[in-house]
This record gives structure tokens, C-alpha cells and sequence, in this order.
């Protein structure tokens, strides 16, 4: 245990790979990345295609490993962790929802089963009515779900396991406008409720404002963090921020 636990910590963590376009060794694509959220955070993880920030995310989940680096969750390392409870803490919600076999309801409650959590039905009644998913009966098979109930249901699956820290990859891309800005809310709803530390990767800066009190920003295997900056001068900061972490 360390002495003072943050809620996450990710310390000096690298990750190389293949160097590509025909060229032999490796290349950093995550350059001894550090960053800290102390209390319930809601952060906009950002920067240009192929940065790194999918990558990154679940190198964060322990989906993917590291080539050097820390990660801790409330003190506790990754190394010391079983990789299920980790992943109950620091829970990962990919783009393209992945379904488990079976109806709306076996989604919701194999996810439970398998991290040893109790399932809560109304809670997952009251967040399927909130996400727009209605009409949808429990005993639907999952796998008839349009992309966009399923992105939903699986958002849903993740809100279950009360994590710690959520780790959402582009989670509105496959959804109409107003069924993003619903997710928004529901999820901000669910923050500002339980606490839950949310990491929002967006391609969208308006998303970033309205969702996040701050930004990560991948660039170059950096992360560049605006900090106190706002997030609307955000963009203008970067090239001053991005000179100091160089120089670093
Ligand atoms: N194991 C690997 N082997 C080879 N290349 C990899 C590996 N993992 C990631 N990459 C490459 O690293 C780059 C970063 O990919 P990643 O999906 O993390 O970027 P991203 O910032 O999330 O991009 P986007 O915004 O387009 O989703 C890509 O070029 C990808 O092909």
C-alpha cells in the first residue's frame, strides 16, 4: 500500500510498437506517460487519429500490457491486483459494443455473476428507462439490438459494477445526437451521483466542454494535461503547454 492513495495513478508508463511503413524496430507510441485524478474527476482524453488514446485506455483496463510503468487504483498496483477485480475498479466501454451471448437481461446479469457483485434489477430497469431503452424488453436477444442499443446496453453493463474509474472510448459515436446527449446526461447524472471518475475520449471539443473539468491531450507519446486551464481556451494553450512538456 502506498501512503496516499488517489483515486487512479498512471506513473512513467511506455508503450512501444512496431515502428511500420517498412521500417525494422519499434517505435514509442506512449512516452513515460504520468497523470494523477485525486478525487471524482471527469476528464476529455484527447488528440489527433492514432495517438494512442484506444491504445492507452486499455492498457489502463490491463486489456492490453505495458512496456514500462505503474498503474495504481486507489493505491493498489495492477501487478498486485487479479485482473478481474482490476477491471470491476477501472472499467473499459469500447466503441463497438461487444454483446455476451443470451437476452438483454443474461448481459446485465452474467456481468454481475462473473465480477461477484450482486445484481441490482431495478437499478438496471431505472438506467435502461433513462438511456432510451424503454421499450426494449429484458428478454430480448442481445444480439437483434440495433449498434446503437447495444453501445447503450453495454454503457449500461459497465454503470453496474459501480467502478471506480470509467474509461469510455468515443461511447457517443454510434449514436443520433439526441441519443448522445442523453447518454451525456445519464452518465454525468451517474458522477455526480456515485462519484464515479470518468475518462471521455472525444474527437468532439463541445463534447469535452459540456462532459469534462479538464482534458488529457495525446500528442507526440505525451499526454498534455490543461489542468486549471478551461477548456475552451484549451486548444490555444496546447502549443505553449506542449513546448513546456517537451523541455521537460
Ligand atoms: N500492438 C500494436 N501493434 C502495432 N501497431 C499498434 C499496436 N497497438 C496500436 N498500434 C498502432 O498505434 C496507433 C494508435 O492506435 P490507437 O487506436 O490507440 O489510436 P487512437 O488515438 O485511439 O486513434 P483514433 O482516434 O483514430 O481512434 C495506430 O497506428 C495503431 O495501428
Amino acid at each position: 500500500m502506498r501512503e496516499l492513495s488517489a483515486i487512479f495513478e498512471i506513473k512513467q508508463l511506455s508503450k512501444r510498437i512496431p515502428a511500420g511503413d517498412g521500417l525494422s524496430g519499434e517505435r514509442l507510441l506512449l512516452n513515460h506517460i504520468n497523470a494523477v485524478i485525486q478525487e471524482p474527476e471527469s476528464i476529455a482524453m484527447m488528440g489527433a487519429s492514432g495517438q494512442g488514446k484506444s491504445t492507452l485506455l486499455r492498457i489502463l483496463a490491463c486489456l492490453e500490457s505495458a512496456d514500462e510503468g505503474e498503474l495504481y487504483v486507489h493505491g493498489s498496483s495492477c501487478r498486485s491486483m487479479d485482473r478481474t477485480k482490476w477491471r470491476s475498479q477501472v472499467c473499459y466501454v469500447a466503441q463497438q459494443a461487444v454483446m455476451l451471448p443470451g437476452s438483454v437481461e443474461d448481459n446485465l446479469r452474467t456481468v454481475s455473476r462473473l465480477h461477484g457483485t450482486a445484481y441490482e434489477e431495478q437499478l438496471a430497469i431505472r438506467l435502461m428507462d433513462r438511456s432510451g431503452l424503454d421499450s426494449i424488453t429484458m428478454k430480448k436477444s442481445a444480439e437483434d439490438l440495433s449498434g446503437g442499443e447495444k453501445q447503450r446496453l453495454a454503457l449500461i453493463r459497465s454503470l453496474m459494477l459501480r467502478p471506480s474509474v470509467l474509461l469510455l472510448d468515443e461511447v457517443t459515436a454510434s449514436l443520433d445526437a439526441v441519443s448522445g446527449r442523453l447518454i451525456e446526461e445519464v452518465l454525468m447524472d451517474w458522477h455526480n451521483s456515485e462519484g464515479t471518475s470518468m475518462l471521455w475520449v472525444t474527437h468532439h471539443a463541445d463534447q469535452a466542454r459540456r462532459v469534462a473539468s479538464r482534458a488529457w491531450t495525446l500528442e507526440g507519446g505525451k499526454l498534455l494535461d490543461s489542468g486549471s486551464h478551461s477548456l475552451p481556451d484549451w486548444e490555444e494553450d496546447k502549443e505553449e503547454l506542449l513546448g513546456s512538456v517537451n523541455q521537460a
